[in-house]
């Protein structure tokens, strides 16, 4: 147990019929809830993305910068109040908050640039 493994590919270790292949059997099985998992996070965040995109429009038309500051801090307190909840890091649920406000504020400065070329 003591020796420092740089990388374990459970598949080779599943199929080897050694002592340690019913965990990576179980490894395994846990493997398929996390594949659903993030394939329902991906979809929650395109829907996400898609509504910020329809913000992004509205400013660009109305002139309003890309970014509030405001907003996102208070939306960076409740998802920290809401991670706690669940048993979760707080500083997870706030790189999530910054990894996707940054990605709906590079969208708008896009659709900015494209009505102001108009
Ligand atoms: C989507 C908006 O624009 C930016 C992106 C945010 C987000 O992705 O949640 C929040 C605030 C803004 O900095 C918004 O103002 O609501």
């Amino acid at each position: 147990m003591s020796d420092a493994k740089m990388e374990t590919v459970i598949d080779d270790q599943a199929q080897s019929g050694g002592p340690q292949s019913q965990a990576a059997r179980q490894v395994e099985e846990l493997r398929a809830d996390v594949d659903t998992i993030d394939a329902a996070i991906v979809a929650m965040m395109a829907e996400r993305f898609r509504v910020t995109h329809r913000i992004g429009l509205l400013k660009a038309q109305a002139g309003f910068a890309s970014a509030d500051m405001h907003r996102e801090s208070a939306q960076i307190a409740a998802l920290r109040d809401k991670a706690d909840d669940y048993g979760l890091d707080p500083d997870l649920a706030e790189a999530y908050l910054h990894l996707v406000a940054d990605a709906a504020k590079r969208d708008h400065e896009r659709l900015a640039s494209q009505a102001n070329s108009r």
